[in-house]
């Protein structure tokens, strides 16, 4: 016991030692300078291994202040398990020598487990909440906080994500097959194209389950005019944008089907594109009835969104409704590099989704949670 209790408060000090320092936010153009002029394994190498002890520390310390009860429930114990074993892994770099090509070898590899073992936290942690909904109930007091917490604890998750990825992509065995794009950044990724490839993929997925789809039209308007409008192209990481725009697209059809289910004919979805001086934002339009604005706000509540949805695939095909985090975590990928993502529906009538991006690389930092007396505070107000 007098073992791994010494090992315990060797962990703890390496925690609060960590937890210490600030994430330092990268811009999207401190991401392609680095990863476009011959990048440097080793520089990467020892960013990497204290800037992800520093991401996870923070967070974990998060984990921690939780309330005992969900602390308790078996799915997030599960995840803080994960962020611990990960946590000790990465530490065992500290000292490690950065010439040493074969130990950069293997960082990488460890790199691509520990993406690995967390590939699954989201439905864990959305399953640890139901488990806390069932066994404790949740009140409204407790809802606010766990809001706060996995608004904080998902983003910090894109973030450390995106530093993996980056790193492995670069750096890693499998080359990426695209030349253009570093790591998973496009540098010209067209807008248009990512707006087709996520509006035929819900397409696909609405028909299976409606036996219909609404149609869409995108117009793209660029203000800055020195090129033509339909190419409008940014410094962005497309999986983040085909995220957002694959579940604003999922909700925008069932909407629309269901408020029309007995018309033959569905009113088309409209997607304008515009390229500002700042802004590239993406206006995606419905007709589905909209929903009252007493209503909307919980849309983007973790909580709301795991009652049981009447889309779930009880017929066995693909459902339009996840655990219901589609719209919270979408949000919090368009704020990741600066951006958001609005919603404004009209009741009676539809709804539009807004999507804002910044369009300079050196205004797109990355946006992260800082642990700190503040969010401390969040987690003891009793108010
Ligand atoms: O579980 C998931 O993953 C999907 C979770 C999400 O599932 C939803 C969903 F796809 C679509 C809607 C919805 C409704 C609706 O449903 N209106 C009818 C009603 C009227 C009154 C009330 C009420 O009084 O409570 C509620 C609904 N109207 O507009 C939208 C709508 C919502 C979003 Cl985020 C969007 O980007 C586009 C839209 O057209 C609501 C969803 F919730």
């Amino acid at each position: 016991m007098r073992f791994s209790r010494r090992l315990f408060q060797h962990f703890r000090q390496y925690l609060d030692h960590y937890s210490q320092y600030n994430p330092s936010p990268l811009s999207m153009k401190q991401f392609i300078d680095f990863g476009s002029q011959n990048a440097c394994e080793k520089t990467s190498f020892e960013f990497l291994r204290k800037e992800l002890p520093v991401r996870l520390a923070n967070i974990m310390k998060e984990i921690n202040l939780l309330p005992d009860n969900l602390l308790q429930m078996p799915s997030v114990a599960m995840v803080q398990g994960w962020y611990q074993l990960s946590f000790k892994e990465i530490l065992a770099y500290e000292h490690a020598d950065p010439d040493d090509a074969e130990m950069l070898e293997n960082f990488t590899e460890r790199l691509v487990k520990i993406r690995n073992r967390h590939t699954n936290v989201v439905e864990t942690m959305a399953q640890g909440v139901i488990e806390l909904k069932e066994s404790h109930g949740i009140d409204s007091n407790t809802e606010t906080r766990i809001q706060y917490f996995l608004d904080r604890f998902y983003m910090s998750r894109i973030s450390i994500r995106m530093l993996i990825n980056q790193h492995t992509l670069l750096f890693g065995s499998q080359l990426s097959q695209n030349t253009r794009h570093i790591g998973c950044i496009d540098p010209n990724c067209v807008v248009i194209d990512v707006v087709k490839d996520s509006y035929e993929n819900a397409k696909f997925l609405c028909d299976q389950y409606y036996l219909t789809a609404p149609e869409v039209k995108i117009t793209s308007l660029n203000a800055t005019a020195e090129e033509k409008a339909e190419q409008i192209r940014m410094v962005y990481v497309p999986s983040h944008l085909y995220h957002i725009l694959f579940e604003l697209f999922k909700n925008a059809m069932r909407a629309v089907v269901e408020f029309h289910n007995e018309d033959v004919e569905l009113p088309h979805l409209e997607v304008m594109i515009t390229k500002g001086v700042e802004d590239v934002s993406i206006k995606m339009s419905d007709k589905g009835g909209g929903i009252p604005r007493s209503k909307s706000e919980m849309l983007f509540h973790y909580m709301y969104s795991t009652a049981p949805q009447p889309m779930r695939s009880d017929n066995g095909s693909a459902p339009l409704a996840g655990y219901g985090y589609g719209l919270p975590l979408s949000r919090l990928y368009a704020r990741y590099f600066h951006g958001d993502l609005i919603l404004s529906s009209v009741e009676g009538c539809g709804t539009d989704a807004f999507i804002y991006l910044k369009l300079f690389p050196s205004e797109a930092n990355e946006l992260l949670p800082v642990y700190n007396t503040t969010a401390s505070k969040m987690y003891h107000s009793d108010t």
